[in-house]
């Protein structure tokens, strides 16, 4: 079956007169229904290439397209696009009922319509009646935020985008935000595109995710992909924990790390082993691993459910291992098991 992709950019590139484009050539693809997270450090580009896609901004190079038809040089208000900025950016003087129906106004939908879809929509978000008729300084952050998708959505736009929608939350609001904001994509079956520099919210929200930095797209996958397999050494680092050891040398079926630690397997000169911390095997497990590593614990990191252990493994080099609370406590002598599954070769260099 041939699908239309709900977004398509081709060789987006914008600059603002520094050395490099905030934005570089980048290519991407989005899904017809699906949420995609763009996530990456603060500076790396992510909101230039959203007010590009919306058409805040005009690209230097590139074309942007919206179910198949190119946009790139349609005015903002003719996109379609719904957008929720990280501030919301309410009508301060308007009622929420009458931020969520702006758009319908302006669009000439008449009041009988207006009225059913706007309530429709304050239902999906779980606005109460009495907060619907309250301006936005009388509403608390996570209302102001339902407000915010309520109208961004009530359009029913061709595309929904989200610049960090999250961030002003504290942290338990901000991880129930998080899932009705997935039911919410899910149940409208609106097709997203969310800005995040948080890469919990980008692994547990998105069907897939494009990691940035230095105006360019690194990888995109689905994000078990991004966590087990990255395709360059920032890529690893950004998500989660990972322990990074350069390749030495190799021979035969074993290959060397620097601090004379050895895996067995195959790799390249000057690529990178990365091991996630959850990899190793502790105690008895240990001894049925094909390679094994014995160091001191320098440091303990209690986590709660988990404990992370800082263990010195050979001269200058010291990896992170998870193992549970109380199993191994600073100062003592470990053995990490390296099962071969738990080693994935960085093939590239990050730009
Ligand atoms: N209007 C502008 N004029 C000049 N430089 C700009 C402008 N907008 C962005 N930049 C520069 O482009 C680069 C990318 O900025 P951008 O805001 O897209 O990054 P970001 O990834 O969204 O960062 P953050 O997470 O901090 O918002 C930065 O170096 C920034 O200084």
């Amino acid at each position: 079956m041939v699908t239309t992709d709900a977004l398509r950019l081709e060789g987006m590139t914008r600059s603002f007169g520094g050395s490099a484009p905030a934005v570089n050539r980048v290519d991407l693809r989005l899904e017809a229904g699906s949420l995609f997270c763009l996530l990456g450090p603060s500076g790396c580009g992510k909101s230039t290439l959203l007010r590009l896609i919306g058409g805040y901004l005009a690209p230097d190079a590139g074309r942007v397209l919206l179910a198949g038809a190119d946009v790139t040089d349609t005015p903002l208000e003719r996109r379609d696009i719904g957008m929720v900025f990280q501030n919301y950016a309410l009508f301060p003087h308007l009622t929420a009922r009458t931020n969520v129906a702006f758009g319908l106004e302006a669009r000439g939908v008449p009041r009988s319509e207006r009225r059913q879809r706007v309530d429709a929509m304050l239902d999906r978000v779980g606005l109460s009646p009495a907060e619907r008729e309250r301006r936005p300084h009388e509403l608390s952050g996570g209302q102001q935020q339902r407000v915010a998708l309520a109208r961004a959505l009530v359009i029913r736009p061709k595309l929904l985008l989200l610049d960090e929608p999250l961030a002003n939350l504290d942290r338990q609001l901000r991880e129930q935000m998080r899932v009705e904001l997935k039911e919410i994509q899910r149940a409208t079956g609106v097709s997203a595109l969310l800005v995040t520099h948080d890469q919990e919210e980008a692994l547990s929200l998105a069907d897939r995710v494009g990691v940035m930095l230095g105006g360019r797209l690194l990888q995109v996958d689905a994000p078990r992909v991004l966590y087990n397999r990255p395709r360059t050494p920032f890529v690893a680092g950004f998500l989660g924990l990972a322990n990074l050891l350069r390749v030495a040398g190799a021979k035969g079926d074993t290959f060397h790390l620097e601090g004379g630690l050895a895996l067995r397997g195959t790799a390249a000169k000057g690529s990178w082993a990365m091991i996630r911390p959850e990899k190793f095997r502790l105690g008895p497990a240990a001894e049925h691993c094909p390679s094994r590593w014995t160091g001191r614990v320098t440091s303990t990191l209690f986590l709660g459910a988990q404990q992370v252990l800082q263990v010195a493994v050979a001269p200058a080099v010291t990896v992170r291992a998870c193992c549970r609370p109380g199993e191994a406590g600073d100062g003592d002598e470990v053995t990490l098991g390296v099962p071969d599954d738990a080693v994935w070769i960085v093939p590239e260099d990050d730009l």
